[in-house]
């Protein structure tokens, strides 16, 4: 029995930029990016040498509003790919928009489903997956399709690296965006397996001692944003990456200081300083372990001149760099 592709709830849109020219010494992102359709699905690579990425887009407002945030956060899919749209494009993949997933309020759980189920097979298609949340309650989403994927499914050890201000462990009656990582461990001990858990950026202040208590029970590695000097970030980083085959990246914006990324639910007082986290893409894309990564909590109803949305663009241009 044929199986149909899982698809987003809403095709791409085309992308915009300035435009400069047709030349490839001209491309922009928004030249250079092509709508993904299903039966794309297990096309490989063009002429470019590197695997070619699939972003999707996770509307979702709803994790945040759970955790009584600033809600704003399903606007972000597209305020990411206005950023991006302008970048000029030095990347050797080609780079698809399968479009997004949409949150409807109350109706987390199925939509965190669906985009597992839309990641799962474009990693089985050997696609490198890029999803643009929403509240952290996009991390969920993002472990049901790395969990679901051949990859893991067959072994490979996995490694989630978190770069966030906060764990993300809250024990709540409802999945939130507080609370994708106790989510994960559960669902890795209904496997188990143990989740290999590390944090970038964690600010002991915004953290309850519960936080910590879960985080240390659970095995978790973490460094405080106080501590994080990129030599340190470098070392804490290699060692983590020595401990699995394939790793999911992600970056919740508010791990940078409030000046760079004011656009978030919770803005970070202290931050880890940008070179920091840019230096940290550059090591995890340069470790061939990148399986898939997301972007969470950009909030564009807070941003300042799109500051927030840039540094996410930037940041995903230079993971897929
Ligand atoms: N996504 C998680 N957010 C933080 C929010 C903290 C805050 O609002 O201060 C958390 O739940 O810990
Ligand atoms: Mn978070
Ligand atoms: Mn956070």
């Amino acid at each position: 029995m044929e199986i149909s592709p899982a698809v987003a709830d809403v095709r791409p849109t085309p992308w915009t930029g300035r435009f400069d020219g047709d030349g490839d010494e001209h491309r922009r992102w928004w030249q250079a990016v092509a709508p993904h359709t299903p039966d794309m699905a297990a096309r490989g690579a063009t002429e470019a040498v590197s695997r070619p990425a699939v972003v999707v887009g996770f509307r979702s407002d709803e994790g945040v509003r759970r955790n009584k945030g600033r809600i704003g956060a399903a606007a972000a899919p597209e305020a990411i790919r206005q950023a991006l749209g302008p970048l000029a494009f030095h990347l050797d993949r080609d780079v698809f928009d399968a479009g997004d997933v949409v949150v409807e309020e109350g109706s987390l759980e199925a939509g965190q489903e669906r985009a597992g189920r839309v990641i799962s097979e474009l990693l089985d298609a050997g696609k490198l997956t890029v999803l643009l949340g929403g509240g952290h309650e996009t991390a969920f989403a993002s472990y049901l399709g790395v969990a679901g994927s051949e990859a893991v499914t067959s072994g490979k050890r996995l490694g989630v690296l978190n770069l966030d201000a906060h764990f993300d462990l809250r024990d709540e009656p409802a999945p939130s965006s507080g609370t994708p990582f106790l989510q994960m461990a559960r669902a890795e001990a209904a496997e188990r397996r143990e989740l290999n858990y590390a944090v970038v950026g964690i600010s002991e202040p915004n953290n309850t001692r519960t936080l910590f208590n879960t985080a240390d029970r659970l095995g978790v590695k973490y460094l405080l944003d106080e501590d994080c000097s990129a030599e340190r970030v470098q070392e804490f980083v290699a060692r983590f990456l020595d401990t699995v085959d394939v790793l999911y990246l992600t970056i919740d914006l508010d791990v940078l200081p409030a000046s760079v990324a004011p656009g978030v639910s919770a803005p970070a007082a202290y931050g880890v300083p940008l070179p920091v986290i840019s230096a940290v893409c550059k090591q995890l894309a340069a470790s061939g372990k990148l399986l898939h990564l997301d972007v969470a909590e950009l909030n564009p109803e807070f941003d300042i001149d799109s500051r927030t949305a840039k540094v996410a663009a930037r940041l995903v241009n230079t993971l897929l760099a």
